[in-house]
């Protein structure tokens, strides 16, 4: 069996998604999610230059193989986007192999470890009542875990945060970036109320998690963590930029508040000394920006020996293609977490139809064989791709900062 041949999809139904499709000369074909919102061009350039070309004629079951061929032979290793890259194509490959062996990708992973997968939504509003009203509707439809970021009096506009209320938030909002302003102050003085209220509201049983979005140093991140112990927050996230991994271990000697980090990280190196130090909780690179479920195994399996377990990323960009594969992934990891899920709309779902399913707070795996995930190239033609931008951020100075 050979790969015939392989090509990008870039669809537009409400924002970008990049789709690599591999067909084998037996008419098999497996898809992968490439989208690495903001830099989606990048991506395709590539797969389409520098991957695809290469890839025709292999065998599509040599999924190591090739894997290696194009993480050693890139020479130039690692990065979000040479990753994503290597990701497309692994997951295309191992659905592939999975539609070959007549089963559910699970399956192909070692089987279930579970029957269903906890979810986190996202509630978020403009202030402390409006998000206590999405953390609501949130555990009226199921939800037993629920993301909460609010606005910050005297902050104009904040990560997390939808521009109109009752819309979904799309970070990548703008052609070039629009520019936000930043108070760690006024942040940090503001969001221990907002678990107050929330706690207050919603007892203690609800899972609550915070992003902080990579603003803080440890010693403010040690502050908020120590802060928001009485809250018993599920997890803090991405609360200092983690290339200096260290930086972790200072926060860890402050509180006992679980932290999480990751979805930036693009290989297991990225988070090598976080896991075997036990500075996080929960590691949330996934499939598409880590290397796919080849590399993303060992992440998860290196975690597992350090009592780290897995909280994938899981934003509306990141298409349908990489939540399906995830939710395989989720059912079979034994360290599993909790997988993030932002629902995609409509348009998108159409775009791409797939089998798993959410239900009461949890997805349900589907059991097609493959991940389960496809897409209508014609209805995909319909929506163009337009270059859009994630926004930066300055401190109230003008200090360029971190979004
Ligand atoms: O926790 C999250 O879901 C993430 O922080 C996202 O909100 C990112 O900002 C987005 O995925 C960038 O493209
Ligand atoms: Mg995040």
């Amino acid at each position: 069996m050979k790969i015939e041949h392989a090509y990008t999809i870039v669809t537009s139904p409400g924002r970008n998604f990049v789709t690599l499709k591999i067909v084998t000369d037996e008419g098999t074909y497996g898809i992968g999610d490439a989208t690495l919102n903001g830099r989606e061009m990048a991506v395709v350039a590539y797969l389409e230059e520098h991957v695809i070309p290469a890839l025709i004629g292999r065998d599509p079951q040599r999924i190591e193989d090739i894997w290696h061929y194009l993480y050693r032979g890139a020479y130039w290793r690692r990065g979000p986007v040479t990753m994503s890259a290597i990701a497309a194509v692994d997951m295309a490959l191992w659905d592939i192999k999975a539609k070959l062996a007549g089963m559910p990708l699970y399956q192909l992973l070692g089987g279930k470890s579970r029957d269903r997968v906890m979810v986190y939504g996202h509630a978020t509003g403009r202030d402390i009542e409006s998000c206590l009203e999405e953390v609501a509707r949130h555990v009226e439809q199921g939800y037993k875990a629920v993301r909460v970021q609010a606005g910050v009096p005297g902050i104009a506009s904040i990560y997390g945060v939808a521009k109109k209320e009752g819309e979904p938030y799309e970070p990548a909002d703008a052609d070039l970036p629009t520019e936000h302003v930043w108070s760690t102050s006024k942040y940090l003085n503001h969001v221990p109320k907002l678990f107050a209220a929330v706690r207050e509201r919603f007892g203690d049983d609800l899972h609550v998690l915070h992003d902080v979005h990579h603003r803080l140093t440890p010693i403010e991140a040690a502050r908020l963590g120590k802060a928001v112990e009485p809250y018993n927050l599920f997890w803090l996230e991405d609360c200092v930029p983690a290339e200096n991994q260290e930086g972790f271990g200072l926060i860890r000697q402050h509180t006992t508040t679980p932290l999480a980090v990751g979805e930036v990280f693009n290989s297991l190196f990225d988070a090598k000394t976080l896991i075997e130090n036990q500075w996080i909780d929960y590691i949330r690179a996934t499939l598409t920006h880590a290397g796919g479920i080849t590399h993303v195994r060992r992440i998860a399996d290196l975690a597992g020996l350090y009592h780290v377990r897995t909280g994938f990323h899981g934003p509306t960009d990141l298409s349908p293609v990489c939540m399906g594969a995830a939710v395989h992934f989720d059912t079979w990891v034994p360290n599993f977490g909790i997988q993030e899920y932002m629902p995609h709309t409509d348009e998108t779902n159409a775009v791409f139809p797939h089998d798993y399913r959410f239900e009461a707070g949890h997805f349900i795996v589907g059991e097609t064989p493959g991940h389960g995930v496809d897409i209508d190239e014609m209805l995909a033609k319909q929506y163009p791709y337009k270059r859009a931008s994630l926004p930066v951020n300055r401190l109230e100075d003008g200090t360029l900062w971190h979004w």
